[in-house]
């Protein structure tokens, strides 16, 4: 695997650092709760616009040779070495048509598009009205990576609407390359070279797994689930996170599995401290292609917790915000089969936070709280170091 490109690189934090609060476009954030709440008042004459980033989905099955296509054209989800860079779009195409049949078949499996799109666009909906809810007028808008709306189009739509300072917000609580890394690289590369978008003020949120309302948010609907176990006290738990490739976190620093793992244990030690002592295992899922990835895989933990006599099990998807083709097929149909085969006898599994209130509450002071750290992208360089969040 190559070394990251000069803009990925710039935007991973230094890795013991817990990335708490990194620098990219000009930023604060977040992957800790700042002491201070900003009490951020936006002038008369400003504009507040708030970017939720993410990776998008085919939204019919004609959609997903070509969703494929964009998602292996991306440098930062195939990562080639430099001179073997002018491979990456015939091998996007191979790869694409290779996997579009099968994939073609999980999406028909889960109604026959992803609901991302749909989902993605509440969660905008339901943050501008709880921003209203603190006195601050935003428009939200949704750049999707790999489909519609690409975040090409959110960023014009941003122009058009004369947006004058800007919050980032992926929506992934932790960072990597192939995520938030590879969406605010495409972001800064808009951002270049645009007379009005070098001088808008921007902040972005590179990571927020740390933060107190959506540790709570999680804890609380880990609770609701496992109270509909005839023994609660008896069930693990099994939080299932999307993997990326080894070479990611040991090659080129990705701080993904770093706080993966801090992000499980700031969860379990919440739920400690409201009385539940259950066991806990953390687990990669989706694996693609050949390459070794994170490790344990989540099949593999199944099987051998059904072996080793787990009667209940409560998967916990934790790398993302919304039901998507991962928690309703991979989950829901895959590896429930496989934990009901090996042994398990009683699964559940937590939905994804979508518009929960006190999560969707969370973000909004997450954005509040990065306004005072929007600057304009021409005054800054691309940097790691730390930013001057409080
Ligand atoms: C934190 C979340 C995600 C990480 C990390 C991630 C890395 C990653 N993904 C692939 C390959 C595929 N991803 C696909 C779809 C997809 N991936 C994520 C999230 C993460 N990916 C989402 C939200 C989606 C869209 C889901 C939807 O409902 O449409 C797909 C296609 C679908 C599938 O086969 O599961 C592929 C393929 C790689 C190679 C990678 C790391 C390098
Ligand atoms: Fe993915």
């Amino acid at each position: 695997m190559g070394a990251p490109s000069s803009l990925t690189a710039g935007l991973l934090p230094k890795r013991n650092l817990n990335l708490q609060a990194n620098s990219a476009v000009g930023v604060c954030i977040s992957g800790r709760n700042c002491e201070e709440k900003s009490h951020h008042t936006l002038a008369a004459d400003e504009k507040l616009g708030v970017l939720l980033l993410n990776t998008g989905g085919p939204e019919t099955l004609n959609d997903v040779q070509p969703f494929l296509y964009n998602l292996f054209s991306d440098p930062d989800v195939i990562r080639l070495p430099r001179l073997f860079q002018f491979l990456q779009r015939p091998l996007a195409k191979l790869v694409s048509v290779f996997l579009a049949p099968r994939t073609k078949e999980r999406y028909a499996a889960i109604g026959g598009g992803s609901p991302l799109r749909r989902l993605t666009d509440e969660q905008a909906d339901a943050l501008r009205m709880a921003l209203e809810g603190k006195n601050l007028q935003a428009d939200v808008y949704v750049g999707m990576r790999y489909w519609y709306p690409f975040v090409e189009e959110a960023v014009e739509q941003i122009k058009r609407d004369g947006i004058t300072k800007l919050v980032v917000l992926p929506l992934f609580p932790q960072f990597s390359i192939s995520t938030t890394g590879s969406s605010i690289r495409v972001f800064r590369q808009i951002f270049e070279g645009d007379a009005y978008l070098s001088r808008l003020p921007v902040s972005v949120i590179l990571s927020w797994y740390q933060r107190q309302g959506y540790i709570r948010s999680m804890a609380d609907l880990i609770e609701i689930e496992l109270a509909k176990f005839a023994k609660p006290e008896e069930v693990m738990i099994f939080f299932s996170a999307h993997g990326v490739p080894i070479s990611y976190v040991e090659d080129a620093g990705d701080p993904y599995k770093d706080q993966m793992e801090e992000c499980v244990y700031l969860i379990m030690q919440e739920l400690k401290a409201r009385g539940n002592g259950n066991d806990h295992t953390l687990a990669y899922q989706s694996r693609v292609g050949p390459l070794q990835w994170l490790k344990p895989y989540t099949a593999e933990v199944l099987v051998e917790l059904g072996r080793n006599g787990v009667k209940s099990l409560l998967a916990v998807p934790i790398s993302f915000v919304s039901e998507h083709i991962e928690t309703l097929e991979e989950i829901d149909m895959g590896y429930k089969d496989l934990a009901l085969g090996s042994g398990i006898e009683n699964w559940r599994r937590v939905p994804a936070l979508g518009c929960t209130p006190s999560f969707i509450g969370d973000l909004a002071d997450a954005v509040v709280e990065a306004l005072p750290y929007a600057k304009a992208q021409q005054t800054l360089r691309v940097t790691t170091e730390e930013s001057d969040c409080p």
